[in-house]
């Protein structure tokens, strides 16, 4: 079985971080793994604390982790403050880690930083040079690049700017637009759209962190970055399709649906 390691924040609600990403990777049938970087005390609503785990039990987790087993992919999520992001990058460095998707999470979607705004200099400059596939959504890709996104030209634009900071390819997500849901995915030198009909649904909590999470378990099973993408984007239109209220905010995706249908158990939905 491959084995996925995803490098995130806990989300006490189990609708975003390493609680999707381990969703996530099941419902792709990859052993998942994690180092917990931040501790978050969030639900369907916000975020209302986060501690940061202490550099050193970072350290700690990547080492024990990669000492003893073969890590197949990597995700990473939040990544909160500098010394994180350098302890990461030094850890992912060291063992010689391969296919990295990186999730530049910023701001979540209740308006809470994620990311201490003057970290965001070191995730540029630590992190996006290692990745395989960088994933970030238009507010993301706005601050990374320093460019506004309107149009889908703006993405192309934008994805452009973030590639020759380093990562292999750049998917920029395009849920915050209010058309369809157009995703570009940029190779250095062409642009794929990849897109699916708008969902109307409040209950996405969780959509990049399953997206990124999906591309990382396919490149762990063998696929080329453009298979593991498209599939991923496939996984998570499905997986919004299907999403649900819980509590009274912004609910979670549904991680198994297919497989609930596959084995009849959707009755109670
Ligand atoms: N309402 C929606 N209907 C269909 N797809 C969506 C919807 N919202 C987001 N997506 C898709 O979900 C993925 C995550 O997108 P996005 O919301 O931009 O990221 P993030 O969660 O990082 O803000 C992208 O593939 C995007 O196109
Ligand atoms: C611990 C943690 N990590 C990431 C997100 C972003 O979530 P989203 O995928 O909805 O932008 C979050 N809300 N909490």
């Amino acid at each position: 079985m491959k084995k996925v390691l995803t490098i995130a924040g806990s989300d006490s609600s189990g609708g975003a971080g390493i609680q999707a990403d381990l969703k996530a990777f099941s419902a792709h049938g990859v052993f998942g793994m994690s180092v917990i970087t931040a501790v978050t005390a969030q639900n369907t609503q916000g975020v209302f604390a986060v501690q940061d785990i202490d550099v050193a039990v970072i350290d700690k987790q990547i080492e024990a982790i990669f000492d003893d087993i073969t890590v197949d992919a990597v995700k990473i999520g939040m990544v909160s403050r500098t010394e994180t992001i350098k302890a990461i990058a030094n850890g992912l460095k060291k063992y010689n880690a391969q296919n990295i998707v990186v999730d530049p999470v910023m701001i979540s979607k209740s308006g809470y930083y994620l990311l201490q705004p003057e970290a965001v200099e070191a995730l540029i400059s630590y992190l996006l040079p290692l990745a395989s596939v960088v994933t970030p959504n238009i507010p993301e890709a706005e601050e990374i690049s320093g460019l506004k996104i309107h149009s889908l030209k703006d993405m192309e634009e934008a994805a452009k700017f973030i590639h020759q900071l380093g990562p292999k390819y750049v998917l920029l997500k395009g849920g915050h637009r209010e058309d369809d849901a157009t995703d570009i995915l940029f190779d250095g030198e062409s642009y794929q759209h990849l897109s699916t009909p708008r969902i109307a649904t409040q209950n996405t909590h969780g959509t990049g962190c399953t997206l990124s999470a999906a591309i990382a378990a396919n490149l762990a099973r063998g696929y080329s970055a453009q298979e593991a993408v498209s599939k991923g984007k496939e996984y998570i239109h499905t997986a919004i399709e299907h999403s649900f209220a819980i509590g009274k905010g912004v609910g979670p995706v549904h991680h198994f649906y297919n497989l609930y249908k596959g084995a009849g158990m959707l009755n109670d939905e």
